[in-house]
């Protein structure tokens, strides 16, 4: 398990409802203070069940009190597919948040679709870099990677995070920002993925988590369950430089109460 370098929130929440509801609340909140202290925020999101999760942020009253145009938009993983597919994270980001918000385009950071696996690694990795160089994103003074404000992320069954997977030796990747796979187990099988060092450079980490099938999965990260053939997953090495916040419904948290 990862060594917590910040504070870690576990918030037990009733309802599905409940979650995005918190959620929503809590990344206006961020906003007002990143824009506050330093003009911009960066936001990274993941695919999966997230997007629908954000969805009160795009409703009154968030959607004309967050200051928009100062966000900048990262994907912690993506799948090499076309951006107008539908296994793309960017289609569903946009139908279901980027479509509904005054986001500058220019501030939204696809990936390259004509590329391979590793080209559009490569080429993520490169304009990350480049981001540093005009001075939007920061390196961690305590890891030396980009340090991103607010990393959205959510988590499946097997522990998985952006597209680390537990059987797949690039979740150990310590060098470079973006790394890539072809063999997904979860399809589609190429992808794109930050690496841990980026990921728990942030300021900011929201583990999204609702629904009863994740509920083992929390209870390996938080609670008292061992992990699967003892190597503990993905999901365990989280954590941000400022506060991971874990958001859960009870159905996530089902195992974690009886148990912890
Ligand atoms: O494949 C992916 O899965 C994870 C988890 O998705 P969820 O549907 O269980 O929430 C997601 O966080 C990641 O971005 C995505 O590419």
């Amino acid at each position: 398990m990862a060594t917590q370098k910040g504070k870690k929130t576990v918030l037990n929440l009733d309802s599905e409802e409940d979650v995005a509801n918190a959620l929503a609340k809590y990344a206006a909140d961020l906003s007002e203070k990143f824009i506050k202290e330093k003009g911009s925020f960066t936001v990274v999101l993941s695919g999966g069940t997230l997007i629908d999760t954000m969805r009160k942020l795009v409703e009154p009253p968030y959607k004309d009190s967050v200051d928009w145009s100062k966000w900048w938009i990262f994907w912690v993983d993506e799948r090499v597919v076309p951006l107008g597919h539908d296994d793309s994270n960017y289609k569903l980001a946009s139908d279901g948040f980027l479509s509904k918000v005054p986001i500058p385009s220019s501030n939204i950071y696809a990936i390259n679709d004509k590329e391979s696996p590793e080209g559009a690694a490569a080429d993520y990795e490169a304009r990350l870099k480049q981001l540093v160089e005009s001075k939007v994103l920061p390196l961690s003074a305590v890891s030396g990677f980009p340090k991103f404000d607010l990393m959205l992320l959510g988590m499946g069954p097997d522990g998985h995070v952006a597209s680390l997977f537990p059987s797949r030796p690039h979740r150990h990747e310590k060098e470079r920002l973006v790394t890539f796979i072809t063999d997904s187990p979860k399809p589609p099988p190429p992808r794109i993925t930050f690496t841990f060092p980026v990921i728990n450079s942030a300021s900011e980490i929201a583990m999204v988590i609702t629904g009863a099938e994740l509920a083992y999965m929390v209870d390996v990260a938080l609670g008292s369950a061992h992990p699967p053939d003892g190597i503990p997953p993905p999901c365990t090495e989280v954590s941000a430089e400022e506060e991971l916040t874990w958001f859960l419904d009870k159905d996530a948290a089902s195992k974690l109460q009886t148990s912890g």
